[in-house]
This record gives structure tokens, sequence and C-alpha cells, in this order.
């Protein structure tokens, strides 16, 4: 089975490493690893962040595994040249829409979570974030007003069959672990998110076994942190989704530890840390690269069909942070590669 490793900038190299490690330590040689260029290591090699000959590469493999892009130095480029752009082509360009981003508390870290022990103790949810949609690829542009002043917009839009596509991912993932699906959106002032709470509750009718439920995304964020436990599915656009995965990620414990795998309908998947390539510690070795390794987890379970490899892999990082392996940003002072080391102890 082909892998193709997009490292990526900033920290994206330096996880990355670590989880092929750990795949590896896992699969044996059933899995063959192809690297490509993305974003601005992209850009600087080649021009563009997402060359046709990574794209190609991600086009012929079984699954995708996907560092962080982003690079101040690209910051000041016109749009479609910026490094983000990478990321955004691989989810339009292979029609990855279903973004899965579980967060939940290892209870080694309870002391990590910005939230009291308790309260953090209870999460345990999934948030299924649209990635094909929304005001990410809406028209944009700058524009000039009437009266001469520079304007900036963003079209917002869905419509029913990607709020159907997306939302039967979320009651699906729902009904596969505790029942609940919260479907979340502004509709009290976006009509974008009005026709994704009616077609939401529409095909709801398909599933009566599911407790759906509803709510405003500024509510949600502020019920994350007072209560995260009450979530086991949500399900939301791609802007919302985005914001609401960072916020649970310091509910349980780092940024640093929430992976996610991205599926297109044949279940093909880009995995990848929900973080960037965080340019602040770049370069030092001070990155945690456990959400990579989770997310080669996620790799193993969702498009490998190697569910006992990624129960492994998961169990280690457990049994690693029961050990008292700990990066700055969990509070310790392992370097990136003695995270992986202590992952590959554990296996
Ligand atoms: N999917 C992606 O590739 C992706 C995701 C988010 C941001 N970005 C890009 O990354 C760049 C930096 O963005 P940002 O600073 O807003 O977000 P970021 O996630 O890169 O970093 C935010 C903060 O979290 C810390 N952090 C992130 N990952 C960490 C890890 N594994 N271990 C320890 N600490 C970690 C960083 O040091 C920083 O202080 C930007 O160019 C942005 O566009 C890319
Ligand atoms: C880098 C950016 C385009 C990306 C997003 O907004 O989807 C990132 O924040 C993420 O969470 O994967
Ligand atoms: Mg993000």
């Amino acid at each position: 089975m082909l892998i193709a490793t997009l490292p990526g900038d900033g920290i994206g190299p330096e996880v990355t490493e670590q989880a092929v490690r750990v795949l590896k330590a896992v699969t044996g040689d059933l899995l063959t690893f192809e690297q490509g260029l993305v974003g601005g290591a992209a850009y600087k090699a080649a021009g563009h962040p997402l060359p046709e000959a990574t794209l190609d590469l991600a086009r012929r493999s079984d699954a995708i595994l996907f560092g962080a892009v982003g690079d101040p130095d690209c910051d000041a480029l016109e749009r479609h040249l910026r490094p983000e752009q990478a990321i955004l082509g691989l989810r339009k360009a292979l029609g990855l829409f279903a973004n899965l981003r579980p967060a939940k508390l290892f209870p080694e870290l309870a002391d990590a979570s910005a939230l009291r022990p308790e309260v953090a103790a209870s999460i345990d949810l999934v948030i299924v974030r649209e990635t094909n949609g929304d005001v990410y690829f809406g028209e944009k542009g700058h524009r000039k007003t009437a009266d001469g002043l520079r304007e900036g917009y963003d079209v917002m839009s869905y419509n029913e069959a990607e709020v159907a596509r997306i939302a039967r991912v979320g009651f699906e993932t729902a009904r596969a672990r505790r029942g609940k699906l919260c479907s979340i959106d502004k509709a009290n002032v976006l009509e974008t998110s009005q026709l994704w709470r009616d077609v939401v509750i529409e095909l709801s009718a398909e599933y009566p076994d599911i407790e759906l439920s509803h709510m405003y995304v500024d509510n949600a964020a502020m019920q994350l942190v007072r209560n995260p436990g009450q979530f086991d599915v949500i399900v939301t656009g791609n802007l919302f989704g985005d914001i609401l995965s960072d916020q649970a990620s310091m509910c349980a414990g780092s940024i640093g530890m929430l992976p996610s795998a991205t599926l297109n309908s044949s279940n093909q998947g880009l995995y990848e840390p929900i973080h960037g390539s965080a340019p602040d510690i770049a370069g030092q070795g001070k990155a945690n690269p456990l959400a990579t390794i989770l997310s080669s987890a996620m790799m193993l379970r969702y498009s490998l069909g190697k569910p006992d490899e990624a129960d492994r892999i998961e169990a280690a990082v457990a049994k690693a942070l029961a050990g008292g392996a700990r990066s700055p940003d969990l509070g310790g002072t392992m370097t990136t590669a003695q995270m992986g080391d202590a992952v590959l102890a554990a296996l």
C-alpha cells in the first residue's frame, strides 16, 4: 500500500518523521512511503504550493500523511500561491469533505488541560467538520465601495447536497458512538446556516435512533469550556469546525494532541494533526508529535483496514504518557524525537 507523505513546513517534517517511524514499526514492510513537496517548501522548490507531481502522488496513494503548511516568508504572496492553498487544494481536488477531529482526554493529561481536571475528564467527542465548501471556497476578493473604500469579501454558501452529505457522516458517526448528534450553526443570523439546519432536520427522519440537537456556534464555544462532556458528535461547517476544533484541543490538553482524518466518498483519506506549522517553535525539537502519530493510527483504521494496528499505536501513546512522556506543550522537556522514542518503546 502506498502512503504519500507530505511533511510541508515548520514543524510538519519534524512530527511527520516520528509518525513514519511508528507506522513502520507497526506495519513492517506492508507500506511503501513516497514523499512529496507541499506548502511553502514546494513554493520555494517548485514555484507552487501544490505542484502537479504532488497532486498526482496524492491521487495514486492509498492514504496521505500530511504534516502542516504555512511559512511566514510566504504570507505576502498572492493568495493562490500561499502555502495554505496546498491543504485546501488537496481537500478539494480529492473530494476530501469529511474531516473527523476526535477530542478525548488521556487521563494522564488532566493537569495539561486548560479546564479544571473534573471538567476536562468528561471530554470525549468527535467534531465532524465539512471541508469542501463554506466561506473557504466561495467567491472572494477585494473591491472598492461606491464611495471609494477598499472592501474585502468572501461569499459563504452551502447547497443542500453538500449539507446532507456531511450530515449523514455526522449521523453515522453518532450511531457508532453514544447516539447523540449536535449540529452547530448560526441560523439566527446566516441564511447558509438556516438551510444547513433545515437539511439536517430533514435527514434526521432517517435516523430516529439518534438524539439530534442544534446549537448556535457562539453558545457552542462557551459550552465546550463549561461542560464538554455534553457533546458526543458535533457536525458543523468548515469555518466553525476549524475554530471549535482548536478550542477542543486545549480542553483535551494541547493542540499537539489532536489528530484528524479527512475522508472522501471512497474512504481515501488525508491524515494530519489539527495544528499548523508552528513557526515559533520550528527547528527546535519542541513540537509534540503525538497528534501526528495518532493521525497515523486513524489512517490504519479508516483507510488501510488495520484496526488492530491502530489500537496498538493508540495504546502505546497512552502507555508513553502514563510513563511520563511530556513535550514542552504538556509541561515537560522531552524533544520531538524523544516523544517518538517513548511511543516506539511502548508498542
Ligand atoms: N493544516 C495545516 O497545515 C495548518 C493548520 C493550522 C495552521 N496552519 C498554518 O500554520 C501557520 C502557523 O499558524 P498558527 O500559529 O496560527 O497555528 P499553529 O497551530 O501552527 O500554532 C499555534 C500555537 O500552538 C503551538 N503548537 C502547534 N502545534 C504544536 C505541537 N505539535 N507541539 C507543540 N506546540 C504546538 C505553536 O507553537 C503555537 O504557539 C500559519 O501559516 C497557518 O496558516 C496550517
Ligand atoms: C491552514 C488552514 C487552511 C487550515 C483550515 O483552516 O482548514 C487549518 O487551520 C486546519 O485546521 O486544517
Ligand atoms: Mg485550523
